[in-house]
């Protein structure tokens, strides 16, 4: 199968503001550019994935239900806007969850590249040609993981002083990501 090359996007902090723990459309603000940004990126051949820590379900702030009817409205107001269907890869785990069934020390919680090598396992994704956009560090550390072409570390925060910043953009805000990455 023809390998396909993928923006990997985190959620809070990237789709929507990250107003701490939001399971619950009403609090889902979405970022300044952020459909334009997707667009931007599917038009260069890039495929949208989004890969996102969900804490907030082992820590019981919100059920994995709560979660996935959040999405299904993300999906819609993403369709409204042009852009195709985005698959969501999510990490409902915490090793400190509240939650018995979900507390666990997975392989899928960022910094960890779990969801992003089994969305490239699913969807036949060129890792090596691909990028990952992210407002915190380990967002960054995933991609790396997974061996991604480039990061976009989208913060206003200086990288962690032991950080590895090769092949990372680091940028203020979802605006100035430059029009081309290669
Ligand atoms: O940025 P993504 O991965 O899409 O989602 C992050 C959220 O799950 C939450 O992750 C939490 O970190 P902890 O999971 O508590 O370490 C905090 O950073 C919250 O502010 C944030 O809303
Ligand atoms: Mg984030
Ligand atoms: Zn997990």
């Amino acid at each position: 199968m023809q390998k396909q090359k993928a923006v990997f996007l985190d959620r809070d902090g990237i789709i929507n503001i990250d107003h701490g723990y939001v399971g619950h459309y009403h609090n889902f603000d979405y970022v300044e550019g952020v459909f334009d940004m997707i667009k931007h990126f599917v038009a260069q051949g890039f495929k949208p994935i989004i890969v996102t820590n969900q804490s907030g379900i082992a820590r019981g702030y919100f059920t994995e239900a709560d979660f996935l009817n959040l999405m299904k409205q993300v999906q819609d107001e993403f369709s409204e806007q042009g852009l195709p269907h985005i698959p969501v890869f999510y990490c409902p785990h915490h090793p400190e969850g509240n939650l018995s069934a979900y507390q666990v020390m997975c392989e899928c919680r960022k910094p960890k590249p779990g969801m992003l090598l089994n969305a490239a396992k699913q969807y036949a994704i060129d890792l090596p040609n691909s990028i990952m956009i992210g407002d915190s560090w380990r967002d960054i550390e995933a991609g790396q993981a997974a061996g991604v072409k480039w990061c976009v570390y989208v913060s206003d925060k200086a990288p962690p002083l032991e950080a590895d910043k090769s092949q990372v953009y680091l940028v203020n805000k979802l605006t100035d990501i430059p029009g081309s990455i290669e």
